[in-house]
C-alpha cells in the first residue's frame, strides 16, 4: 500500500488560499526588489541591478503534467493497485544501510535532516540521495572523463528497471522498494539524468533563463521527487501544482547555493555556471572567473546571485507549511537560516 503518498487532489482553479500563497509570493518578489538598494561600484560608476525577483514560469517545464501523473498515482494506491516489488528483506535492510552509509558520508546536512523524519521517509530520502549522488559523481567526480552518453544511456534503462522491480544492484534495490512505497513516478528522475546530460556538452550558461533551466533539470527536480515522501499536510487547501512549485523553488535555491559555494572548484574543470550576460554587466569576464581574483565587482556581482538564491529560498518557504507537520522541521533546517 501506497499510504504515505499523498498528494493532494485539489483541483487547480485557484481558490482564495491559493490567491493568498501566490500573492505573497509576488509580495516577496517585490520585497525583495525594494530590498536591493542601488550601489556605487569602486571602478565603473554605477553597478546593474539584476532583475532577481524575475519569476521563470514553469509552464515549459510541464509540472502541471507532473502534478497530474502523481495524482493518478495516488489514486492508484488508493485502489492498492500499486505495482510491489517483492524483494528479501534481510537484502532491503542492507540496501538502506548503504544508501545511508552514503547519505552520511556526502551530504552531512542532509543526512542531519533526515534524521528528524519518520523511519520510513528517512530511508526514502537516502534511497534518492544515492541514487542522485551516483550519477552527479559520474559526470562532476574524478572520472568524468570517460563519460559518454552511451553511459548515462544505459543508466536510464537502469532506471527503467528499478520501475519495473528489477533492481540492477543492492543501491538500486533501496530506490525500487521506494519508489514503490510512495508510488513515485519517474519522470523527474528521467529529467535529472537530462540535467547530467546537459553538463556532458555545455559549460556555460548565456543567461539566467538557460541557468535556470539546468538547476531545474538537476535540483528542482529532486523537490517534485520528494514532495510525496514527505506528504501533503491532509488539511491543506492549496493545489498540489502551487505545492510542488515551491518545492521545485526549494531545489533551484538549493542548487544556487551549491553553485556559489563551487565556483573555484567548477572553474577548475573549465565549467562556470554563473550567467554569461550578467558577468558582462558587472564588467566581469570567464577570465576573471579563472584568476580567482576577488575584486569590488566580484564581491558586488556575487551579493546579487547570493540575494536571487534567497529569493528562491523565499518562495519555497510557504510551501513548507503545506507540506505533512512531522516533514516541516527537517525541510526547514535544511535552508539557510540567515536571511
Ligand atoms: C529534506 C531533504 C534532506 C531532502 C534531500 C534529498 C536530496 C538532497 C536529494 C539529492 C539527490 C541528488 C544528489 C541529486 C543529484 C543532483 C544534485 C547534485 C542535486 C543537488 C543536491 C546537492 O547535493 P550535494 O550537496 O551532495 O551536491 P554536490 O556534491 O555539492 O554537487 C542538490 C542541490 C539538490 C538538493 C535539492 C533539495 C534539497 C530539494 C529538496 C526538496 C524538498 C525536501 C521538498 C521541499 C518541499 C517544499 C514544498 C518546499
Amino acid at each position: 500500500m501506497c499510504s504515505k503518498f499523498s498528494v493532494s487532489t485539489t483541483p487547480c482553479n485557484y481558490g482564495a488560499n491559493d490567491a493568498r500563497f501566490l500573492q505573497s509570493e509576488t509580495s516577496v518578489a517585490r520585497k525583495r526588489a525594494q530590498g536591493i538598494k542601488a550601489h556605487k561600484c569602486s571602478s565603473s560608476g554605477a553597478i546593474p541591478r539584476l532583475s532577481i525577483k524575475e519569476f521563470i514560469p514553469h509552464t515549459d517545464l510541464r509540472v502541471h503534467e507532473i502534478v497530474e501523473r502523481q495524482s493518478q498515482a495516488n489514486n492508484l494506491a488508493k485502489q492498492d493497485a500499486c505495482r510491489r516489488a517483492e524483494m528479501n528483506p534481510k537484502l532491503l535492510e542492507e540496501a538502506y544501510k548503504r544508501c545511508r552509509n552514503i547519505c552520511s558520508e556526502y551530504a552531512r546536512t542532509y543526512y542531519l535532516a533526515s534524521l528528524l523524519m519518520t523511519k520510513q521517509r528517512q530511508k526514502a530520502i537516502w534511497a534518492i540521495y544515492a541514487w542522485g549522488t551516483r550519477i552527479d559523481e559520474m559526470v562532476d567526480g574524478p572520472n568524468a572523463v570517460y563519460m559518454s552518453k552511451s553511459f548515462l544511456d544505459r543508466w536510464e534503462e537502469r532506471l527503467e528497471d528499478i520501475f519495473d522491480g528489477r533492481p540492477y544492484d543492492i543501491l538500486d534495490a533501496a530506490l525500487t522498494d521506494t519508489v514503490s512505497n510512495f508510488c513515485l513516478d519517474i519522470k523527474s528522475f528521467k529529467e535529472m539524468i537530462e540535467g547530467m546530460r546537459m553538463d556532458t556538452w555545455k559549460s556555460r550558461y548565456k543567461n539566467f533563463q538557460e541557468l535556470y533551466l539546468y538547476c531545474y533539470y538537476v535540483a528542482g527536480t529532486t523537490g517534485i521527487i520528494t514532495v510525496p515522501v514527505m506528504g501533503i499536510a491532509a488539511e491543506s487547501s492549496v493545489c498540489a501544482k502551487s505545492i510542488y512549485n515551491a518545492a521545485i523553488h526549494f531545489g533551484i535555491a538549493n542548487q544556487l547555493t551549491n553553485i556559489l559555494r563551487d565556483v573555484g572548484e567548477d572553474a577548475l574543470r573549465g565549467r562556470i555556471y554563473l550567467p554569461q550576460d550578467e558577468l558582462e554587466q558587472f564588467g566581469l569576464s570567464d577570465d576573471d572567473v579563472f584568476a580567482r581574483k576577488v575584486t569590488d565587482n566580484w564581491i558586488e556581482f556575487m551579493k546579487e546571485q547570493i540575494a536571487r538564491a534567497r529569493f528562491y529560498y523565499s518562495l519555497a518557504e510557504q510551501g513548507i507549511s503545506h507540506l505533512d507537520k512531522a516533514s516541516h522541521w527537517p525541510v526547514s533546517t535544511d535552508r539557510p537560516s540567515h536571511r
